[in-house]
């Protein structure tokens, strides 16, 4: 049927308008471009989501919060960085997205950020929306003192834009436990109550058991869904991993029980080589280095002499059937997914946000290896996160047996969602970036249909 709208237009129009709209949003126009194909395909039966513009109403977030951010560092110097909320899209549930601080921070990486959380959100089946926030603040070398007022300080402006029924922030890079409980801990002394504001909190006040684990260990379930499709499972393979934060050392634990072996991890200055395995006892080693002592990744040699440090180089050279970039966006690009095809890598498992460049995912797709975007594949942080809400909801806490099964559940259903949209009718093979943009797309566009134009 023929769509009656005269504003309708082509992928190529749409594109052009998004490119001036957000003018150097370089992340931004990725992540919209990245869904765009394949919802303009989607939706050419369906006059009823073109006349409505969803994608375009969903590509321009609902507000964006700016604010300065003014602390004291430990020798009394006023420092002043920037804070910001993206709310990108509620039409399906409250806010729901990580706060990430990074020196890096800017409005394109929180939009881009916001955009994808909406689609990954739809995903969970959870009644979640889209937000994701921040600040350019850099974190590294700072004192427990300095990161305790730099949180207190962006909470004090943050509090009043936030809420259990209207936007639920989380943790994201520089994010972890630490700074969720100094973030709660100031919203609570400044509004006077105590309510699921925040997740990923310790759970002595309130988190949920499995919240740290969720991403990393959901992200292994989503690789062994996709590769159980394909007849084949974890046992005996072995697996690069980049990062050594919460996803990427989560999802190592989980490979690593589920019989892979890990070779890589990896930081922001290089990475590191076991030929023997990172198995459980070395992860938590890492883990000690990087949550408590604050290290760099290159001190795991000192400790494993079997190992290798790799200075400034990513690990996607290294020979392996699985990889699983967990570190940041677009950490891997056209020449190193040319490297892993030639390798003949297995499956690529995305536990970071659009860590693979677009040319990258098209090296993927071409070679028809498996791959699954994050926006799929790390869901289960969130999801376990949107569960945190519920029990706080409700003042229970559920266990650790209960909280595992239901993750596992959840990302079973994520990937049979991907399957069910992406699978292509001649070659049976399944496109997961498709699967995943119009599955999660379809719950928001139905809801924002409801809404009228809002
Ligand atoms: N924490 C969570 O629950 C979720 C996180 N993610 C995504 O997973 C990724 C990692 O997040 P977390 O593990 O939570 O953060 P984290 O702060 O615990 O760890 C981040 C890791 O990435 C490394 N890294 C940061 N910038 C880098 C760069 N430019 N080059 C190379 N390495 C770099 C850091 O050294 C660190 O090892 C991010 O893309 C985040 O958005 C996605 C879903 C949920
Ligand atoms: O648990 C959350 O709300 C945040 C998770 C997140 O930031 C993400 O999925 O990228």
């Amino acid at each position: 049927m023929a769509s009656k709208n005269h504003q309708a237009v082509d992928l190529d129009t749409f594109i052009e308008g998004l490119e001036k709209r957000n003018e150097g949003q370089t992340e931004f126009i990725q992540a919209v471009r990245e869904v765009a194909e394949d919802i303009f395909t989607f939706v050419k039966d369906r006059p009823d989501y073109q006349e409505a513009q969803i994608l375009r109403r969903i590509a321009e977030p609902d507000r964006i919060v700016s604010f300065r951010v003014c602390w004291e560092d430990d020798d009394h110097n006023i420092r002043v960085e920037r804070g910001w909320r993206v709310q990108n899209n509620n039409a399906i549930g409250p806010y729901k997205g990580g706060l990430r601080f990074h020196e890096s921070v800017n409005e394109s990486i929180l939009k881009f950020l916001a955009f994808e959380q909406t689609f990954k959100n739809s995903l969970t089946g959870l009644p979640l929306g889209g937000g994701k926030g921040g600040s350019n603040f850099n974190p590294k070398g700072k004192s427990d003192a300095e990161i305790m007022r730099f949180c207190q300080s962006f909470m004090t402006e943050l509090y009043r834009h936030i809420g259990p029924d209207t936007d639920v922030p989380a943790g994201d890079i520089g994010v972890g436990s630490r700074e969720i409980g100094y973030l709660f801990g100031q919203y609570k002394r400044i509004t006077g109550r105590w309510e699921g504001v925040l997740t990923g909190k310790g759970t002595a006040y309130g988190g949920s058991i499995m919240r740290p684990e969720a991403t990393g260990y959901g992200a292994v379930y989503f690789l062994r869904d996709m590769l159980r499709e394909a007849d084949e499972d974890i046992e005996g393979k072995s697996a690069v991993i980049s990062g050594a934060g919460n996803v990427a050392l989560h999802a190592a634990e989980k490979l690593c029980e589920l019989g892979g072996k890990v070779l890589t991890l990896s930081d922001s200055d290089g990475f590191v080589h076991d030929p023997d395995g990172i198995d459980a006892d070395k992860i938590a080693w890492v883990k000690e280095l990087k949550n408590e002592r604050r290290g760099r990744i290159s001190e795991y040699i000192e400790e494993y002499s079997g190992a290798t440090y790799h200075e400034g180089e990513a690990p996607w050279r290294v020979d392996c059937d699985i990889a699983m970039p967990c570190a940041t966006q677009n950490e891997l690009d056209e020449s190193d997914a040319k490297a892993l095809a030639d390798n003949d890598v297995m499956a690529v498992c995305e536990g970071a946000n659009m860590p693979t460049t677009m040319e990258g995912v098209k090296v993927f797709q071409d070679a028809e290896i498996l791959y699954a975007p994050g926006k799929a594949a790390n869901a289960g942080g969130v999801a376990v996160s949107g569960l945190e809400m519920s029990q706080n909801s409700e003042r229970v806490s559920w266990n650790r047996e209960k909280l595992d099964d239901m993750l596992t559940d959840l990302m079973e259903d994520i990937h049979g969602k991907c399957v069910e949209r992406g699978r292509s009718g001649d070659s049976g093979h399944v496109n997961y970036v498709k699967g995943a943009n119009i599955a999660g797309f379809e719950k928001v566009a139905d809801a924002m249909l409801a809404f009228g134009v809002v």
